[in-house]
């Protein structure tokens, strides 16, 4: 497979409603946008997860072009590959981390190649669900009362777990308010690692909710305390944040730091790397599921495919387009219906890139050859 040209564009789409969490409020969505074109004229597309701000992880948008400008697409274009796998096992491993930057040209690569062999990116990757339960991440507002507005909101549109953004002073009479109002909801808690193991207390009371897990209590980078906490809690941890490879995924189950995992193609490098994570959680019991950095319909394809895999068990945060956007640069946009979406069959990643709504969100294009 060789790749005659790459384009990368930027976009800024406005979010419908601020979405707040432990490290700040986000009005908009900055991403890159990727076009990986083939010699016969294939395109293949993908976005990159990274944010204008470093506060998720260390990458940011100027971070990820910059990577993929000097070392990521001119070591492409030179190099023919057979398969994406190639990707990240040789032509992108002698670069260190920046994850998201190579999962973004990774993931253009595999759209194209299962447009080639007239494939689902789903079917490709090894999928066999042909639907996907979803559920919803819902940001720190300015009330309980309003909280439980969009918890009842989203109910009714029947997504199947309700995961609320947590930090400390948000969270035990929050958690207490909601469980009393629904005693019976999936409900889960995401800390983003606002919280140290001095606040020990917290967390325990936190524990008598019945949550379905918390994500990543503690420190983004260490592993051995949540190894700490793990066995004083009852509720399962869920690591985002802290689990970047399969390496990563293994030295935390051989901890105990989890029980569970969140699965971000562009946090872990790509949808080689996200496969490879699946089969170690599978032959280890750990269930998974696929986290979201607010992608534009894009990357929300790139999630349902890899969400179509097994031992994705549970309902991830890839939530209908319309929670997000006022309109989506897909067609169709991703809809949910009694929480589920249906898993596309058309080849690549089943959703077509609409060229006119590109353009009109993008601030920046640069072409490469
Ligand atoms: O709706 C989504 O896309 C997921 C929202 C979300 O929880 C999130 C959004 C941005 C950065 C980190 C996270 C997270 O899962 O921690
Ligand atoms: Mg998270």
């Amino acid at each position: 497979m060789k790749i005659k040209q790459v384009v990368m564009r930027q976009l800024k789409l406005d979010l419908l409603y601020p979405f707040v969490t432990s490290f700040g409020k986000q009005y908009d969505r900055e991403f890159i946008l990727i076009e990986a074109i083939s010699d016969e004229g294939i395109s293949g597309w993908a976005e990159c997860v990274a944010m204008v701000d470093p506060f998720y992880n260390e990458e940011t948008v100027k971070t990820s072009w910059h990577l993929l400008e000097d070392f990521l697409i001119p070591t492409l274009l030179q190099n023919e590959i057979e398969h994406p796998d190639e990707i990240s096992e040789k032509l992108f491993s002698h670069i260190r981390g920046n994850y998201m930057a190579k999962a973004a040209l990774e993931g253009a690569i595999w759209d194209l190649y299962a447009k080639k062999q007239k494939a689902s990116l789903a079917s490709l990757l090894g999928g066999t669900k042909k639907k996907i339960d979803v559920g919803v991440s819902i940001g720190i507002k300015d009330s309980i009362d309003s909280t439980l507005e969009v918890i009842q909101a989203r109910l009714q549109d029947g997504y199947k777990r309700f995961k609320l953004k947590i930090k400390p002073g948000w969270d035990i009479e929050l958690i207490d308010k909601v469980r009393k109002a629904y005693p019976d909801i999936p409900l889960m808690a995401d800390a983003n690692s606002a919280y140290t193991l001095e606040e020990m207390d917290r967390l325990k009371a936190l524990d008598d909710y019945n949550l379905m897990m918390i994500e990543q209590p503690l420190a983004y980078n260490d592993i051995i305390v949540h190894a700490e906490l793990q066995p004083k809690l009852k509720t399962p941890i869920c690591l985002d944040e802290s689990i970047h490879s399969l390496a990563d995924a293994r030295n935390a189950i051989k901890l105990g730091s989890c029980k569970i995992i969140n699965i971000k193609i562009g946090r872990v490098g790509g949808l080689t790397e996200s496969r490879k994570i699946h089969d170690l959680c599978q032959e280890h019991g750990i269930p998974l599921w696929c986290g979201g950095m607010l992608e534009s319909g894009i990357g929300r394809a790139h999630n349902i495919a890899i969400t179509s895999l097994p031992n994705f068990t549970l309902p991830g945060d890839t939530a209908a387009s319309s929670l997000y956007w006022t309109e989506d640069i897909i067609e169709p946009e991703v809809t949910v219906e009694n929480g589920t979406i249906t898993v596309p069959d058309a080849p690549g990643i089943g959703y077509e890139p609409s060229l006119e709504k590109i353009a009109k969100y993008t601030m920046y294009t640069k072409t490469y050859k």
